[in-house]
């Protein structure tokens, strides 16, 4: 009997032969992840139902990244509140104000592997689809219910899947496929679907494209985001974990499956304009001067962004007008990127780096922008007060464009 890749992760972790889309279930979950904004409110709410000891305190990851370090008391004091939790349940995988962004570090310190359950107290924690596993946000009174009970229902969802095929231009990246994909199919395109990145260029993409793939697969309402595991997949995961997987793939005729093709041999540099990341239009198209460019997130702050945009940058200066902010997403990738010589590169040509956080990406921490001004941000989001002012404006790209902009002072693509 033919299923699709998420349902049969779902059926392994509901103890089911066989689960279809549509059904409700129960599924154990593999990992439960909560960070420094969620989670006091989970706590809160496990302490709220009574409980008293967390299911498994070695499948809980607590990172901070959101405010951090604290920029203010209540921010200090929520931090608090998670290490002594942290401290009380003898959560075994913390991580303080010194390691990165959370949908970096799961993946990269091996909390990731194929085939697992995996449920975070964020929207964006369908990025760790890109391992093969099935991964979804929830709410964090949800989240003190899996901390108590170690499972959680779910609706079985039906898969979109884009096969994807063609070979991407010079400067085109993965950001740039899944901001066309998610104009095309509008904000709403995959409301509750399981999105499936499949075809010969997902096969090309590194796993990093892969998760910038999977990251945004909520942009377009979807519950998960999934890349069927390869050789490279393995490769990451054997690198970075001891934990045991299992390998699903997708059935082409199962029922609940919709193929959806996209050729991207002809696409050219992608923005999302104000105020929808479904407004999505080729950097041509589009004639914006900018005040502040952010480098950084979870969705493009890894290495692989970060050396695309130091080789656009090296030995040039950054328009005057417009200042660049750089945030590797994790303490590996800062580390990375100071040993390859990228960070001065970065300083050389006057950026900002700061240490590894959410940074701007979600406007309530470090380099909010003011009323009347225009980010231009690698990140995810662009609603109405995303980045700080509800009059600022915030566009997204790739990190070559967010570069290439930056010298220019207004949206560019880079030069072929
Ligand atoms: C703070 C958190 C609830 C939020 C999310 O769930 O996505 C944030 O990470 C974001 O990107 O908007
Ligand atoms: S980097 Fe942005 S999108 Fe990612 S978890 Fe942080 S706030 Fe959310």
């Amino acid at each position: 009997m033919s299923s699709t890749m998420s349902e049969k992760i779902l059926a392994r972790a509901s103890g089911n032969d066989k689960v279809e889309a549509g059904d409700i279930i129960i599924a154990n979950i593999d990992v439960a992840m909560t960070h420094d904004l969620t989670g006091p409110l989970a706590v809160e709410s496990f302490e709220k139902i009574g409980a008293d000891k967390v299911w498994d305190s070695s499948k809980i990851v607590i990172p901070f990244d959101h405010q951090v370090p604290a920029d203010s008391i209540d921010s200090a004091n929520n931090h608090i509140i998670m290490r002594k939790f942290v401290q009380k349940q003898g959560i075994e995988n913390f991580y303080d104000v010194n390691v990165g962004v959370c949908h970096q570090i799961l993946p990269e310190l091996g909390h990731v592997v194929p085939g697992e359950v995996i449920v975070g107290a964020d929207s964006h924690t369908c990025t760790h689809g890109a391992l093969g596993a099935f991964s979804t946000g929830i709410g964090s009174t949800d989240m003190a219910m899996v901390f108590a009970e170690g499972n959680l229902w779910f609706k079985v969802p039906e898969t979109n899947r884009f096969e994807i095929t063609g070979e991407l231009r010079d400067n085109v990246y993965a950001k740039d496929v899944i901001l066309h994909i998610i104009g095309q199919m509008g904000a709403d395109g995959s409301t509750y679907k399981a999105c499936e990145f499949a075809g010969e260029s997902v096969s090309r993409m590194s796993v990093s494209d892969r998760m910038v793939l999977c990251n945004m697969a909520i942009e377009m309402g979807g519950k998960t985001g999934l890349v069927e595991p390869d050789k490279k997949t393995i490769e990451y995961v054997e690198k970075r974990s001891k934990k045991p997987y299992k390998i699903f793939k997708t059935d082409l005729d199962a029922d609940s499956l919709n193929i959806i093709d996209i050729d991207v041999s002809d696409l050219e540099p992608q923005v999302a304009c104000p105020n929808n990341v479904d407004n999505v239009k080729a950097v041509s198209e589009v004639d914006q001067e900018i005040d502040q460019v952010f480098l950084g997130s979870c969705t493009n702050g890894r290495i692989s962004d970060l050396r695309d945009a130091a080789k656009i940058l090296k030995g040039k200066e950054i328009a005057k007008g417009t200042r660049m902010l750089v945030i590797p997403a994790s303490r590996e990738v800062y580390s990375k990127a100071l040993d390859e010589g990228l960070i001065k590169i970065f300083v050389d040509a006057g950026a900002l780096v700061s240490a590894p956080c959410c940074g701007p990406c979600l406007g309530g921490h470090t380099g909010i922008i003011g009323p009347g001004e225009v980010s231009l941000s690698t990140s995810n989001r662009n609603f109405k007060g995303r980045q700080g002012s509800p009059d600022g404006k915030v566009y997204l790209s790739s990190a070559a464009v967010a570069a290439a902009s930056a010298l220019e002072g207004r949206i560019v693509a880079p030069e072929e």
